[in-house]
Formats: C-alpha cells, structure tokens, sequence
C-alpha cells in the first residue's frame, strides 16, 4: 500500500453498482472479504489494522477489540443497517470515530413487509402453503381473521411497540384497511404528549392514536407489530404476561429484533391458542436457527429470514449510503447519515 493512500476495509461485496465507489477512488487502498458469507472475525482483526474506515454489516461486533486492531488511524465505520446494536458507540465515541448507518432508506421496504406479516398471520400462510397435495376443499378450511374491517366487525386498532419512523409507515398502509385507532408504547424517559397524538390522528385522518402501557395495547390492539429497538431495555418485552393478554383473534409481527419476543413464550401461546398468529421477520438466535427452533416448529407461525429491506431498490440505496457515509468520514467531510447528528 502505499503511504499516501488511506487504507478501507469492506465486509461485504457491494456488488458492481457499489463497489466502484471505492474501487475506482485513486485516494483509496480497498481491501474486502473475499466471500460471500460473513466476514471471519480473524479476517477482520488482521486486516483492520492502519485502516482509515471499516464497512460492517449487522454481523460485525463493533467493539474495543475491533477499534484497538485498527488502532489511532481510525476515523469512521459504516455499517449497513438501521439498527446498531452491534456497535459499541461509547468506545468510538471515546476515540472520536464517526459512525455511519442507514436510516430513512429502508422505511418503506420494512412497513411493506410488517402489513405483508400481518396478512399473512391471519390467513394460515404456513399451513396453507404446506397443503398440498392432500388438501380437500371446505367452506371454513383455514379461515381466520380478516384484518381489514368489515360490516359485522367494523373495529380495527394497531398497536405498536415502538413508534417511530417504521411504524407510523406501517400505521399509514393499515388506514385504508380500515384501522381507526393507534395505540402505542412510547419511551419510559419522555412524559406522554396528548397535543402530538391529536396531531398525529389528524394528519392519518383517524380517531385516535394514543400512547399507552403495555398491557393495556395488549388487550386492545388487533394486530401488534413490535418495531423498537433491541437492547437490555426491550429485552422480551413480548412475554408470556403480555402474550396472554392479547385478543384471541389477533396477530403479532415482529421486523425489529429477535430478542424483543420471548420465542419459547410465544411458541407456548400459539400452541395454546392465546392469539391467533405471528408473522416473524427477526427469531432469537439467527442466523443460526434450526429446525428444531421452537418458532419454526410452532403452528400458524409464519417465520421469515430477516429479509425486511430485502428489495432491490432498498438494498442499493443502503448499500451506496454505507458507501457514501464512509467516504465522508474517511476523507473528514459530511457523511450523509451520521449517528449522533442525522438525527
Ligand atoms: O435489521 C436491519 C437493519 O438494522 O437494517
């Protein structure tokens, strides 16, 4: 390498759209993994080292370990994801390393795929596609509920565990299927804001969208989506307690992260009948799930591989944001989406 070229570290392949951007910088020495699987962590320590930027996925632990291989030429990491439970933002804060990630691009792609979940949790999707060849035809075969309104059952109430810029994209798409009424959870450190929900009813043109305790959006709500962050804070927030709770009709979808949904919990209640399904974007313990996962293995349980942005048009404009957000940060200038001052 030589000495005038800042040295970059790249995870992941981009793909021939992408990858120009860096490959094709005179300024730039771009070193990536060589597969296309998960970067090996001894990989990553090796070839961190004297690197002015690193691009991480979700995969990739952003710890101590990982900052002191780099060592002090380390001015930026980007990953490709909204969420950034992965990195340890007090110890590139402690070093003044920027941190890039990808909100905004991805919303809509993930709003899609919660209502799809949602749809799909109703309608007996795992068991319908399993079907044939020996499925017989009946009147009520697979029926379940319907999660638009209708005449004989005109209320719909979403509830969302978390309320940010996912869910309220995902509550635009349930309006015209007729839900009137939000409940939300919202953070325990700000005091509930009457004035916003009433702002924000009017701007979906709804009757009501109302922050609450869990238990009571438990209860209330015909299909719960959970979209808050992971972390020790959220840690099973869906757990027995709460699954118990729930409406006998209604659906539960998870697109944030595993650890949110107590797995064993809710394979209990779906057995049991508690609520009437689940459509899962996220489990406990991937990418490493077997078989033998009791979400898997739990009836009307829709089960999906983490494929929430996975669209053509969302994965690249993720993938040349990562890029862009590294760029700025490698050369000292403004990165499109940094965590600390995009928002
Ligand atoms: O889960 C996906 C992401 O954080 O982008």
């Amino acid at each position: 390498m030589s000495d005038s070229k800042l040295k970059v570290v790249v995870c992941r392949d981009l793909g021939p759209d992408v990858m120009p951007l860096l490959l094709n910088n005179p300024r730039l020495d771009v070193v990536v993994w060589p597969h296309n699987s998960a970067c090996e962590r001894k990989w990553l320590l090796e070839n961190a080292r004297g690197a002015s930027g690193i691009l991480v996925m979700l995969s990739e632990k952003v710890d101590e370990e990982l900052l002191n291989a780099a060592g002090p030429k380390l001015r930026v990491v980007s990953t490709m994801s909204v969420g950034y439970e992965h990195a340890d933002l007090k110890a590139l804060l402690t070093r003044g390393v920027r941190f890039g990630y990808t909100p905004d691009v991805l919303t809509d792609a993930v709003a899609d795929l919660s209502v799809m979940l949602a749809l799909m949790a109703g309608r007996n999707t795992k068991e319908t596609t399993e079907a044939w060849p020996n499925f017989v035809w009946s009147p009520f075969a697979f029926c379940g509920p319907q999660l638009s309104s209708t005449p004989t059952s005109p209320k719909r109430t979403a509830g969302f565990i978390g309320f940010g810029r996912i869910a309220q994209a995902t509550f635009a798409r349930l309006v015209p299927f007729g839900f009137q009424h939000c409940l939300y959870t919202g953070n325990a450190k700000t005091a509930p804001d009457p004035a916003a929900d009433a702002a924000l009813a009017a701007k979906y043109g709804v009757k009501e969208v109302r922050r609450v305790e869990l238990d009571e959006l438990a209860r209330e709500s015909d299909a719960v989506f959970v979209l808050a962050p992971g972390g020790p804070a959220t840690y099973h927030i869906v757990d027995e307690q709460f699954l118990r709770q729930m409406k006998k009709t209604a659906v539960l979808v998870n697109t944030s992260r595993g650890t949110l949904v107590d797995s064993d919990a809710l394979a209990k209640a779906l057995h049991e009948g508690w609520l009437y399904g689940a459509g899962i974007d996220v489990v406990e313990g991937e990418p490493q799930v077997g078989l033998d996962h009791p979400l898997i293995k739990a009836p009307r349980c829709v089960v999906l591989p983490h494929i929430g942005s996975a669209t053509n048009e969302t994965r690249l404009g993720m993938a040349t944001l990562t890029v862009n957000n590294l760029l700025g940060g490698v050369f000292g200038e403004e990165m499109p989406a940094e965590l600390g001052t995009s928002r």
